[in-house]
């Protein structure tokens, strides 16, 4: 099968300015993704997400491994590779903000070798779309955050591109606002049957808009699967690290202070524990203390408990009735 985004091995490292210490951003993230596939890019901060965005669109390359865009390397004729692209960072950086939304939109699609007359009922049909036709004549600079996103989002369609990367697109936004482009990013991906490839660090937008997500931790790719088998994972809410390295008992016992914790396996060259939680942005909290801990995560997996199990727990006190009755 032909894919529209072929990603293999990409690696990235920075340099410290100051100490010159050297950061492996990215650590060899590979995935692909079909035509039409809304994927969301999970993780938390400092993960690696923006990184591998930025290098999938162009504006940075990588140490190593390839980028391909509809069979295009990214690498070897990166111009060719980006006209299947329109990227709407995050802190909306891709619009003139001292140029009114009409300007924007009719800026960019000239940019992209249309007329203005071709694009004027278009850009008028999206402002509609968007609920921004009060607002056509206002200067970038004087509109809300969430108003600017909508209009960055209208710059991506415009384009025409088959394939939209958005940099964490709710963040900053009110709830209200945050609402309001999810739904509009839902909508798109079905109307306008569109590749979305997004960035957060916000479960809910992941799990409203997304079919598929792959988390990121410490620049590795730890889960990839379908949204609704990982909402599934976090009913069971139970979770397997695997670690690369074996666990000290100061460590389990610094785990189990915030989470109930078994050691599953401590042998050879890496452990394996399962963490019951409660809620979900717990799992976050795993990871960050793993984090904390120096402790290098390899993979993460649904950790299934049978009725016995649980039985066991509630009888020995150690599992709420709460996390039993969602198991
Ligand atoms: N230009 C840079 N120079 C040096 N280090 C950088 C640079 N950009 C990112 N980093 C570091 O690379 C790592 C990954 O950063 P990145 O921005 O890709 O993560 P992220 O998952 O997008 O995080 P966030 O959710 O906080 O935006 C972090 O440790 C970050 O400090």
């Amino acid at each position: 099968m032909e894919y529209i985004i072929d990603i293999q091995g990409i690696k990235k490292r920075y340099r410290k300015r100051k100490s010159k210490e050297i950061i492996e951003a990215v650590k060899g993230v590979s995935f692909k993704v079909k035509r039409g596939e809304v994927v969301g890019l999970l993780g938390p901060n400092g993960a690696g997400k923006t990184t591998t965005i930025k290098m999938m669109c162009g504006l940075l390359l990588p140490n190593e491994g390839t980028i391909k865009i509809n069979g295009i390397d990214i690498g070897k004729q990166r111009l060719k590779a980006l006209r299947h692209i329109s990227t709407v960072l995050e802190g909306n950086r891709n619009l003139y903000w001292r140029l009114t939304v009409r300007e924007n939109l009719e800026y960019f699609s000239g940019n992209r070798g249309l007329s203005k007359k071709a694009v004027s009922s278009q850009i008028d049909e999206l402002l509609e779309r968007l609920n921004l036709t009060h607002k056509a004549n206002e200067m970038v600079n004087s509109l809300s955050r969430g108003m600017q996103q909508k209009v960055s989002i209208a710059v991506a369609l415009l384009s025409n591109t088959e394939i939209i990367f958005l940099d964490e697109p709710t963040l900053g936004l009110d709830i209200e606002t945050s609402y309001e482009v999810r739904k509009l990013l839902k909508d798109i991906a079905k109307e306008y049957n569109k590749t979305i490839l997004l960035s957060s660090h916000d479960m809910p937008v992941v799990q409203e808009i997304c079919e598929r997500v792959i988390i990121i931790n410490e620049g590795r790719i730890v889960t990839d699967e379908r949204v609704s088998d990982l909402l599934d994972l976090f009913d069971t809410k139970a979770y397997s690290f695997t670690i690369n390295s074996l666990l000290s008992n100061k460590d389990l016992n610094e785990i189990q202070k915030h989470f109930m914790a078994e050691l599953e396996t401590n042998e050879g060259m890496q452990s394996v524990l399962t963490v019951t939680i409660t809620h979900s942005e717990d799992f976050y909290k795993v990871i960050e203390i793993f984090k904390d801990m120096n402790i290098d995560i390899d993979k993460v997996d649904r950790s299934i408990i049978d009725f016995e199990q649980v039985f066991l727990k509630i009888v020995k006190g150690e599992m709420k009735r709460e996390v039993a009755a969602t198991v």
